[in-house]
């Protein structure tokens, strides 16, 4: 049995939907389907996620959402009119977008989780009626049916274990089962969503809960590439990665799979295939647990990010003081921050954090109080900060790597301000200012890719 996850690029519109029915019926191991919420049709468009934030905060402004509610009926109205859906089931759409504001919650913070949830919940039950008129048999899931239980905090939720073992109860016949991905419920009832992209994750946690022998990963993409193909646009297919290498670039940047939903499909030794609904004859990228194949080059992909910010610490004797560390750890659970990365030196050391946990407010307190408590020599906070990463299994065998990653950003005049390597040794991170984050992507990409464009083809040992 297959878990396939199709995403809002993939459901943005009939034309869409037909291409993911189509692909659903033409496997009929493709049996328990994920959906997200209908994406962008054209760039400058509005995800429904995003028109649904709107909404919600339009209600908790007290603003009139008449016209944002509209918007977004409209966007399921054009999918169901596309398959002839009966208006029963656009009219009960169009009623529990309407009624969202009537419900209780317990705060704000739950009020717009249970708004952004309704983008996948009532596209699944759409999903569902348009497979049914089109002659295969499916039903919507709810996720308090399936029992996918997650954690306390509304818009960032991390699954419980339990959700495991009560999705070993769940029964299906010969029906597909389609699920809105992104939300699952607290133990309390409320609803509560995962972070942006995150029905990636429901997908990994159905694969593993339900033993899958595939994850199937539909997107608008015939590949995950070397480089995000925004900044490299002729970037070179990856046929195949491991999990751990997808991890790591997927927390750097490759926003094609969420850097979370791997967890769930390691935890299963689940493969994930990453395809494009555009073009699913195509084999796409395969994800797997362990490397059980060769490669001629060090690095399988340069991923960067811009989410980040950094403080930097700088006081003589660092070294000596017992304790120093521990003292800027407890100033940062004082304001429930967490941290990224400390890379340090004899006397200094910078910590990097994830920008979106933080506002104005708190960076200012944490400063205050780490100057006051600690009394570095300097302290600088610096928010323009971006994380690239280079990565590939490839690298633990082979030495020099590290100056054939520095060497085109000096060419380039780029400044690096911090690396790192991992003792894992497949991946090593730099720090760079923000404005340098996607042409260091490409210097490096050109370094390690153009010259011999066939170093990239691997040869498989085993087949999945
Ligand atoms: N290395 C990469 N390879 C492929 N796509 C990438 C990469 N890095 C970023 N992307 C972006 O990820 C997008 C697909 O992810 P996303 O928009 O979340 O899709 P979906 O709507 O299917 O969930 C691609 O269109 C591409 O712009
Ligand atoms: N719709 C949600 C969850 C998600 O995963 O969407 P997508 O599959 O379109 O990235 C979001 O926009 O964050």
């Amino acid at each position: 049995m297959k878990v396939v996850k199709f995403g809002g690029s993939s459901l943005a519109d009939a034309a869409h939907v037909q291409k993911v029915i189509n692909i659903i019926k033409s496997d009929p191991e493709r049996k328990v389907v994920v959906t997200s919420a209908p994406g962008k049709r054209f760039s400058d468009d509005i995800k429904v996620t995003d028109l649904l934030i709107k909404y919600a905060n339009a209600i908790i402004g007290k603003a009139d959402p008449t016209q944002i509610v509209a918007d977004i009926f409209a966007r399921y109205q054009e999918i169901g009119n596309g398959f002839g859906v009966s208006t029963t089931v656009l009219d009960d759409i169009k009623s529990k977008l309407t009624g969202l504001p009537d419900k209780p919650y317990p705060n704000n913070d739950y009020l717009m989780a249970a708004f952004k949830a309704h983008g996948e919940r009532l596209n699944a039950e759409l999903i569902a009626a348009c497979l049914t008129q089109a002659g295969t048999k499916a039903r919507f899931v709810d996720p308090s049916e399936a029992g996918i239980l997650l954690s306390d905090d509304p818009n960032s939720a991390t699954v419980l274990e339990e959700t495991y073992d009560n999705l070993a109860n769940l029964k299906y016949g010969d029906e597909r089962l389609i699920f809105p991905g992104f939300f699952g419920f607290t133990k309390d009832g409320q609803i509560a969503t995962f972070a942006r992209g995150g029905s990636d994750i429901t997908g990994s946690i159905l694969a593993r809960g339900l033993h899958a022998s595939l994850y199937e990963n539909f997107t608008d993409v015939d590949a995950i590439y070397a480089a995000n193909p925004k900044i490299v646009p002729d970037a070179h297919p990856i046929h195949k990665l491991t999990f751990r290498e997808m991890r790591e670039l997927s927390y750097a940047g490759f926003s094609v799979f969420n850097d979370e939903a791997i967890i769930p499909a390691i935890q299963g030794q689940v493969p994930i295939n990453v395809k494009n609904t555009n073009n699913p004859d195509l084999p796409g990228t395969l994800i797997v647990p362990e490397k059980d194949f060769t490669s001629k080059r060090p690095v399988t992909g340069i991923a960067g990010s811009n989410r980040f910010s950094a403080l930097y610490l700088h006081r003589y004797l660092l070294n000596k003081e017992v304790g120093f560390t521990l003292k800027i750890l407890q100033i940062l659970y004082k304001y429930g921050v967490s941290y990224e990365h400390m890379p340090s030196g004899i006397d200094d050391l910078t910590i990097i954090f994830d920008r979106s946990q933080l506002d104005s407010d708190t960076i200012k307190k944490m400063c205050h109080d780490i100057q006051t408590e600690l009394h570095p020599d300097t302290l600088d906070w610096i928010d323009d900060y971006a994380i690239i990463m280079v990565v590939g299994e490839g690298m633990r065998a082979r030495v020099g790597t590290i100056e054939n990653i520095i060497r085109p950003l000096a060419e380039h005049n780029i400044p690096v301000h911090m690396i790192n390597q991992g003792a894992s040794r497949i991946s090593i991170m730099l720090g760079t200012r923000q404005s340098d984050a996607d042409a260091a992507v490409k210097y490096i990409y050109e370094h390690f890719f153009k010259e011999d464009p066939s170093a990239n083809q691997i040869e498989y040992q085993t087949e999945v």
